[in-house]
């Protein structure tokens, strides 16, 4: 069997996989509470047309100490993983079967916290690379469309305890975002584990 046929989102040039409950709820809870305590989080400003702005939420970069990155034209030193990361890693790299050494922790405060349109796939991360996103706390929409199109052509709820697996040329030839909305929604933790493969 292959290992995206347990609940796989049939988008065409697309590997995906959504594990609703991939952790209970109890547990999810714990890591949430945990990780928002303990993470530093930054806000950092991207420079865009001229100006200055703060990335419209906080973030933390996690990883093996060579896995240097580079998100929102910067260039991140991971933060050493601390015991709670290095399980959840160890969890999400048995899931996925390959090794992950990198994590962006991305928290969204409110509503008004997002993600714009992007792919993953800065040269770091090679070819086909596979993005594993753990979502705890409020559940937020996430976005699909087409590399070049402006149509959103599948959406979907992240949802507290649930993994989504995005592999094979999904960041080839899709983007995604997590829109802003009005409708009232709890903070929520999203984690995607990389697999850096050469440095920036
Ligand atoms: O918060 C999310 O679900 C998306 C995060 C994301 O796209 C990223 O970290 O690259
Ligand atoms: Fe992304």
């Amino acid at each position: 069997m292959s290992l995206f046929a347990e609940c796989p989102l049939t988008l065409a040039d697309a590997e995906l996989r959504y594990l609703p409950g991939w952790v209970a709820a109890a547990e999810a809870d714990q890591w949430l509470q945990a990780l928002l305590a303990q993470t530093p989080w930054e806000q950092p400003q991207v420079f865009l047309h001229g100006r200055h702005y703060p990335v419209p939420r906080l973030v933390a970069w996690y990883g093996d100490q060579e896995a240097r990155y580079r998100y929102s034209g910067l260039i991140h030193t991971p933060l050493p993983w601390t015991p709670l990361l290095t399980e959840i890693r160890r969890r999400v790299a048995a899931e996925c079967g390959q090794p992950l050494n990198g994590a962006l922790l991305n928290y969204y405060r409110d509503g008004q916290d997002s993600m714009g349109w992007h792919s993953d796939d800065e040269p770091e991360l090679g070819e086909q690379p596979l993005v594993a996103s753990l979502n705890l706390g409020g559940a937020r929409r996430f976005d699909l469309r087409r590399k070049g199109s402006t149509r959103i052509e599948h959406s979907l709820q992240l949802e507290h305890g649930a993994l989504l697996v995005m592999a094979g040329a999904t960041q080839h030839y899709w983007q995604h975002q997590v829109a802003k909305t009005r409708s009232p929604c709890a903070p929520r933790l999203n984690l995607t584990f990389r697999l850096i493969r050469s440095p920036a």
